[in-house]
């Protein structure tokens, strides 16, 4: 037997162990789900607070080769699965399949999720509202285009609480049927990626006409249909579509990302580190803000976000959203929201979720 066969013989041999630990340890969790269900605690199935523990306590413990976020998608993974036996989570994205934001929704929920395409971000608020879905997942902002104004204005019409943030990393393709720039007469893509590859675009790209779709993979797909289109899109459209590759990582910046939030009914418990998100209305006068900021100030409470939306029903007068560190049952923080609250006009925080930058 040759050294690579011995080698495989080994790792065949750890697999069947795995195999019997993975079984074993999905019946564990079958008996939790049944004592859950005599407590009628059976809409407990889900518990994101453990389901973190479970990661720290195995990136401690981890000693390599296997890097931190390999470990982490691994255990997602394996709850994505447990928690399938019982009943899948249902996730709600802006469909339709391949958008970065299915990514982002299987980055966060592991591929036994069900994953529902909705058709706006409204409609994400309005299927988790419902019922229809247990989470949903929406665009917040993106490290080179900034934020995304239509997430921010739901929050205004609803109840829902954030409870987790997920960053992906968003790597820009050119794609097409040939994959031959030569061939291409007219591109497609979502507006926010056509301005993520702005520059590359003008230097190689800049006669050919460019036009807005809803989604990249709507683009993915226009792509798929004609000789002499091209579309902006991730990788996993391209296999989907069968699209071939005519440039990759065209985004302008090496380190695009984008935020996203899950929005759900229930509030996130508190992590090792946390980030709270609130909305608020201030009286139209001189200082109002910088008295709201310097409570935060005073209090040592991080910013770590600053957003003005105006206020659809009065021009000229704004709402703000204001991101910090800390959780809303930390002692420090719940007494910060008790005096900014008092001094606004309207006070509503968003929710307290883990830190995941
Ligand atoms: O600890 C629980 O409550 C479980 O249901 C088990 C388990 C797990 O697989 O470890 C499964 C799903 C939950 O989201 C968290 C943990």
């Amino acid at each position: 037997m040759g050294k690579i066969d011995e080698i495989r013989d080994r790792i065949d041999k750890i697999d069947e162990k795995l195999l019997e630990l993975f079984n074993r340890r999905a019946d564990l969790a079958i008996k939790i789900g049944k004592e859950k269900s005599k407590r009628n605690e059976s809409n407990h199935f889900h518990v994101p607070h453990r389901e973190r523990e479970i990661f720290e306590r195995m990136k401690r413990l981890n000693t390599g080769p296997l890097p931190a976020h390999s470990i982490e998608s691994i255990f997602r993974e394996i709850f994505s699965a447990t928690l399938a036996l019982e009943k899948p989570l249902r996730i709600a994205y802006l469909g339709p399949e391949t958008t970065f934001s299915h990514q982002a929704a299987i980055k966060a929920f592991g591929h036994s999720s069900v994953f529902e395409p909705a058709s706006s971000i409204e409609s994400i608020f309005s299927m988790v509202e419902r019922g229809h879905v247990d989470y949903g997942i929406v665009p917040i902002e993106n490290s080179t285009e900034g934020v995304v104004n239509l997430t921010l204005d739901c929050f205004v019409d609803s109840n829902l609480h954030i409870s987790d943030e997920v960053l992906l990393g968003i790597n820009l393709y050119l794609l097409s049927k040939t994959g031959n720039l030569d061939d291409i007469k007219e591109m497609y893509s979502h507006p926010q990626p056509f301005a993520q590859c702005r520059s590359w675009l003008n230097r190689h790209a800049g006669g050919i006409e460019q036009i807005p779709t809803s989604s990249t993979a709507v683009a993915a797909e226009m792509a798929s249909k004609h000789k002499h289109a091209a579309a902006i899109a991730g990788k996993l459209a391209a296999e989907f579509y069968d699209l071939k590759i005519i440039a990759e990582k065209i985004e302008d910046r090496a380190q695009n990302t984008t935020r996203f939030l899950v929005i759900g009914k229930e509030p996130a418990k508190k992590a090792k580190r946390n980030k709270t998100s609130v909305m608020f209305s201030i009286q139209d006068e001189a200082g109002s803000l910088l008295k709201i900021l310097q409570v935060f100030g005073r209090n040592e409470i991080n910013l770590t976000k600053i957003q003005s939306r105006p206020l659809r029903n009065r021009s000229w007068e704004y709402l703000f959203f204001v991101d910090f560190e800390g959780h809303i049952d930390d002692p420090g923080i719940d007494k910060v929201i008790r005096t900014v609250s008092k001094r606004c006009m309207y006070f509503r925080v968003l929710g307290s979720y883990p830190w995941n930058g």
